[in-house]
């Protein structure tokens, strides 16, 4: 089965009293310097919010670090008991990855509640940006990594019936020093589902917490609490952190959204097929996305296995050419070097069919990292959700041939709104993801040859026409190498920029490359 990055529109609209609220507060009083019930002297204060207040904190008795989050005195009086679970929630478990609360208190009508303090910055900061959204996109590989564990947190979270509703990458810190150490903080918004309620403090109604663009479109409909709500932040989380841009907020943009492909909007950055198939699916519809936290984590596991897979092919590959060169003679090295070559010059078969006539892909505009951060383009719908779940197609018995590589699919046809098309979804079946892993270790070096040559291009900057160009590039008679888009060759600083990269270019003699920019 192949694993197609498809996104199907959220069909529930926004609750069309829905009014924004930005909340405006005063400064809160700095406690810095305080001891709170002799036991926990506040060093300083690391961050003030709408409803409380964090400091570092040392334990007088013990010396421990700690965070104390003490709640604005001037809350909202009937929000104080609301928040003031979050100690409880965060209490009751025993995962690493969620931040840990180890008391709660109360002093001159200040509630406060202290966490275990967790190391490292928000995630947003990671690959050093500071603003409010990472504009410099995150390795695939060290975000997967990073996922994995909020995954783990929230799976724990969900288990116990609560929905986090406030997951963002400030709420995400990463301890770069301990090799990505995630941990999940500030569950004070979180929700706990009816029937596992953990005290009497009434849910405020008709009010609904969270940051803009990660609220998930149901929430906005005004849907209760659902676990399938924190795994559309996810989706954001992915979305903002592999592509650089920032999500468009689904509550303002309702009907005129679409969000393609993170390949599209990040190219270069070599987001394989199936960690945009996994984003793309946590951004649909709720009725499509996926249905719990551990089975995202499955998707990503896969895709980092099929990944590490072909790299292990690769290197078993480059070890062992060279040893049956040496023991087995002249007559060898020229086999293996046709065979080399062949490899080297077969195209695959999503070039093929790209270059025998199947109309070319119409993504859209591709903005090549250099040229600064893009925004998502408004476009037609891409699919209608199924009606009910998509089944997952049995997996082909074992030995079966592996179902041919994925075809670019055409713009036109991702555009078609309705029964046409029948939505593909993503699957989890780690049988099929062995068959591609396997299918893709034949094609392996050619691939990388094409990736570096689309990254190299990519570089260049080519305009607007050129960007969804068909590239050929060949290694000619006399030696150089020729690159032709659409089948002519380019001038000016692109072509020249490209002639540089050419001569670079690892192809064999008679060596060719064809695919789509
Ligand atoms: N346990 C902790 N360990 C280390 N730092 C923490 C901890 N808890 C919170 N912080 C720091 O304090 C900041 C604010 O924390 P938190 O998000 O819980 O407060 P908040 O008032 O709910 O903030 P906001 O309104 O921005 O969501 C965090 O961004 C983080 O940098």
């Amino acid at each position: 089965m192949k694993t197609k990055a498809v996104w199907y529109p959220p069909q529930q609209a926004p609750d069309p009293e829905l009014a924004v609220f930005t909340t405006e507060f005063a400064e809160d009083t700095d406690r810095t310097g305080k001891t709170l019930n002799k036991r926990y002297r506040l060093i300083r204060r690391i961050g003030a919010g709408a409803t409380a207040s964090v400091y570092e904190a040392r334990h007088e008795k013990t010396g421990a670090r700690l965070a104390v989050k003490v709640l604005r005195r001037d809350l909202y009086e009937p929000l104080r008991d609301f928040f003031g679970q979050e100690g409880r929630i965060a209490a009751r478990h025993n995962c690493p990855h969620l931040i840990q609360a180890i008391d709660l208190g109360e002093v001159r009508g200040a509630t406060y509640t202290v966490f275990n303090f967790a190391e490292g910055k928000p995630l947003r900061h990671l690959a050093g940006n500071s603003g409010p959204v990472s504009s410099t996109p995150l390795p695939w590989q060290r975000l997967c990594r990073i996922i994995l564990q909020v995954l783990e947190a929230l799976a724990v979270l969900h288990k116990s019936g609560i929905v986090h509703r406030d997951l963002h990458s400030s709420n995400i810190l990463v301890d770069e020093s301990r090799d990505d150490f995630t941990v999940v903080i500030d569950v004070g918004f979180a929700a706990v589902m009816p029937g596992r309620r953990i005290t009497q403090a009434p849910e405020p109604t008709r009010t609904i917490y969270g940051m803009h663009s990660y609220v998930a479109p149901e929430t906005l409909a005004g849907c209760p609490p659902d676990p399938r709500m924190d795994l559309y932040s996810v989706g954001v989380l992915m979305f903002e952190l592999l592509t650089g841009l920032e999500m468009i907020d689904y509550g303002r943009s309702f009907g005129k959204l679409a969000v393609p492909p993170l390949r599209v909007l990040a190219p270069g950055y070599d987001i394989p097929e199936a960690v945009d198939a996994i984003v793309l699916r946590a951004l649909s519809d709720v009725s499509v996305r996926f249905a719990s936290a551990e089975e995202i984590a499955t998707a990503i596991r896969a895709a980092l296995a099929e990944v590490e897979a072909d790299a292990e092919a690769a290197t078993r590959r480059r070890v062992l050419r060279p040893a049956a060169v040496i023991g087995a003679g002249g007559a060898i090295i020229g086999g293996l070097l046709v065979g080399g070559l062949l490899l080297a010059t077969q195209p695959s078969t999503a070039t093929l069919a790209a270059m025998n006539g199947e109309p070319p892909r119409r993504d859209l505009e591709v903005h090549p990292p250099a040229s600064g951060p893009a925004q998502p383009q408004p476009q037609p719908a891409v699919h209608q959700p199924p009606a009910q779940e998509p089944e997952l197609p049995p997996a082909p018995p074992e030995g079966a041939p592996a179902a041919p590589p994925p075809t670019p699919a055409p713009r036109e046809a991702a555009a078609t709104t309705s029964s046409s098309t029948s939505p593909t979804m993503t699957s989890v079946n780690s049988q099929v993801v062995g068959q591609q892993a396997r299918q893709r270790v034949q094609v392996t070096a050619e691939q990388r040859l094409i990736r570096k040559a689309r990254r190299s291009i990519l570089e260049c900057n080519p305009d607007g026409a050129l960007a969804k160009a068909a590239v050929v590039i060949k290694r000619l008679a006399d030696g150089s190498v020729e690159a032709k888009f659409n089948g002519r060759s380019v001038q000016g600083t692109f072509g020249r920029c490209v002639a540089d990269y050419a001569k670079t270019a690892a192809l064999g003699p008679d060596g060719e490359l064809k695919f789509l920019l």
